[in-house]
């Protein structure tokens, strides 16, 4: 795997930024963080690190800083200032780009590892432009393109460097910020994917989800999965002609003779019997060979000697079921896409099959984020207790996930980028708290910087319009739920069956809708998801005003709806049901 520990990095941080009105553009804080310092933590990995520009005085003493001269003469003029080996590759960066990573630079690095003519490698952004400022140089190519101009470098275009043979390499997620309006979207991390609604947000979210592996697992192990292949009966059911009721067997028409065997389910006493003949037999088990039927209990006397009659006043039935009268061998039990409830693995079972082709069950990392938040011990001043990570895994279970772990994440610089580099074990991240745009929510700034496509953006819905959903490059689920206690809640029930259909494949379910009563009460301009109980004429009622910031609200309710704008009383709105213990 290559590293940066070989390579030099150019990090021009000066520049008179006049489009940014002449601020000192890489001292400026992008999701949490200076574009600077977004910039030094890609490289950090990097041998010799130089950066550009006027003096800082809180830069780590390891990074040389240099000045171009005359001071704000470009790009060109900047790299020839700094110092650059022959002999090791260097990676030449910009400081306005928020989101790099080392991922990124390592991608550079392996292109130009792969094509042992070309010069350099540079970064192709969204619209196909070359960035020349996030490039991989061999230093004895830089050194040459530079020394060609004969000192001649003070604001010459950067396409005065570009070399005979390079190489692109094309990145998502490191947009540059050039402009006030760059610097905003990036800051608000508004990509143009805000949902309409919240079943908008759930078809966006699926479509752009990664199927899990297709795997084969014990039919026994399988619930919360998903089929893969249909589920097909290995056996006929019942695999041979048995008994459906506490009775007879009898061979013939009757009257019959008693004989002394009994047949029990599960004995395989063998005995026949001929034209005449009856044994005692029991539901289950299986008919004796020569059986012709079952006459149940009921539907007989026994007369003198053991002679057994059918009762003239009942009717001439078989109590036997027979083999293959449910499904022969080969029968569909169950389509692909299914998700595996308990019926589907009975049903496996009673068919005889061991082992299904399935994707899934989906595994859950819940994350509980936040520095005033406390799970255990007496709250200090500005904490608030933990009211949700004790049971988020039951919201989560409830909707058919695994809660496999979680943690509890302080608002550190790099707490996100951790977490995420981390939890490569599961299949899906639900975070809590963190997805505002505030000083310490960090989430989405994280989300850019590993290169996850924001699936979701926002939704106009109340509460949860500032929740966010993504997908890694891994193809593991991110989403970020709102911080607030109900809008947490809310916003998982209704997202996280996307993620189970979206990651297992899984065949959307049409949404559980019925009649709300008091639509025209509670109707807002963007949906409203509402605690909601059932009245007695089968018609819901919603709770108008609700608090958000603890789950009170939600006892005694049985669901949680959508009510969408425009709502008159009586129509059909979405039901999320909430979990029943
Ligand atoms: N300027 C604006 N500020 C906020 C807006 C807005 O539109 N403009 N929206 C508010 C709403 S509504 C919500 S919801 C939150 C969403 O923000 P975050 O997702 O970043 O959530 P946090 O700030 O981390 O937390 C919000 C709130 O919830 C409490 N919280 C978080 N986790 C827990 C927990 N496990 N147990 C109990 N309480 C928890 C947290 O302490 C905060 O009070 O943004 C608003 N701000
Ligand atoms: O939008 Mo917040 O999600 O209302 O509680």
């Amino acid at each position: 795997m290559t590293t940066l520990s070989g390579s030099e990095a150019v990090v021009v941080a000066g520049g008179r930024a006049t489009r940014m009105g002449g601020v000192d553009k890489p001292a400026l804080v992008v999701e949490g963080r200076r574009m600077l310092d977004s910039a030094l933590a890609a490289v950090s990995a990097c041998r010799r690190v130089t950066v550009v520009g006027p003096h800082r005085d809180d830069l780590d003493p390891a990074i040389g800083q240099v000045q171009e001269t005359p001071v704000g003469a470009g790009p060109v003029a900047a790299l020839s200032a700094a110092p650059i080996s022959a002999d090791a590759p260097v990676l030449t960066l910009a400081s306005d780009l928020p989101f790099v990573t080392a991922d990124t630079l390592v991608a550079l690095m392996d292109a130009l590892h792969e094509d042992p003519d070309a010069e350099a490698a540079f970064a192709v952004d969204a619209d196909g432009r070359l960035q020349f400022l996030l490039a991989a140089w061999r230093g004895a190519a830089l050194t040459a393109r530079l020394d060609s101009l004969a000192g001649a470098v003070a604001n010459q275009p950067m396409k005065a460097l570009l070399p005979d043979r390079y190489v692109t390499v094309p990145v998502s997620g490191t947009t540059d910020c050039d402009t006030p309006e760059d610097l905003h979207r990036a800051r608000s991390g508004h990509t143009g994917v805000v949902a309409a609604d919240p079943s908008d947000a759930r078809e966006m979210l699926r479509k752009s989800l990664q199927p899990l592996p297709v795997r084969r697992i014990q039919v026994r192990a399988a619930l919360g999965a998903t089929l893969a292949a249909p589920l097909v009966a290995a056996e006929a059911l019942p695999p041979v002609a048995v008994s459906a009721m506490d009775g007879y067997a009898v061979a013939g028409d009757g009257p019959w003779t008693l004989r002394s065997e009994i047949r029990r389910a599960g004995s395989d006493h063998g005995f026949a019997l001929a034209d005449g003949d009856a044994a005692r037999i029991a539901t289950g088990a299986h008919l004796p060979s020569g059986a012709t039927a079952v006459v149940r209990d009921e539907y007989v006397d026994i007369g003198e000697g053991g002679v057994l009659r059918r009762r003239p006043d009942v009717p001439v039935r078989d109590d036997a079921r027979r083999r293959g009268e449910d499904w022969l061998p080969g029968f569909v039990l169950a389509q692909a896409g299914t998700g595996i409830d308990p019926a589907v693995v009975s049903a496996a079972l009673s068919g005889e099959v061991t082992d299904v082709e399935a994707r899934g069950p989906v595994r859950v990392h819940i994350v509980v984020s936040g520095d005033e938040i406390r799970r255990d011990g007496p709250l200090r001043e500005g904490q608030t207790r933990d009211s949700l990570g004790p049971v988020l895994g039951q919201f989560v279970r409830w909707c058919g996930a695994d809660a496999v772990s979680e943690a509890h994440l302080r608002d550190t610089e790099d707490g996100f980028d951790r977490l995420l580099q981390e939890t490569t074990d599961v299949d899906a991240v639900v975070v809590v708290g963190a997805t505002g745009r505030g000083a310490a929510d960090q989430l989405r700034g994280a989300l850019a910087r590993t290169g996850a496509h924001i699936a979701v953006e926002r939704v106009r819905c109340k509460p949860g319009g500032s929740q966010v959903a993504a997908v890694l490059p891994d193809g593991r689920a991110v989403l970020g739920l709102p911080g607030n206690p109900v809008a947490a809640v809310a916003t998982l029930l209704v997202m996280l069956p996307a993620v189970i259909d979206g990651r297992t494949c899984r065949t959307p379910r049409v949404p559980w809708t019925a009649p709300l009563a008091n639509a025209s009460d509670v109707v807002g301009e963007v949906t409203r998801l509402l605690p909601a109980r059932q009245l007695p004429d089968g018609s819901w009622l919603c709770d108008n005003a609700i608090r958000t910031s603890h789950l009170a609200g939600l006892i005694g309710r049985q669901a949680v709806a959508l009510v969408p704008p425009g709502a008159a009383d009586g129509d059909l709105v979405e039901i999320v049901p909430l979990p029943r213990i």
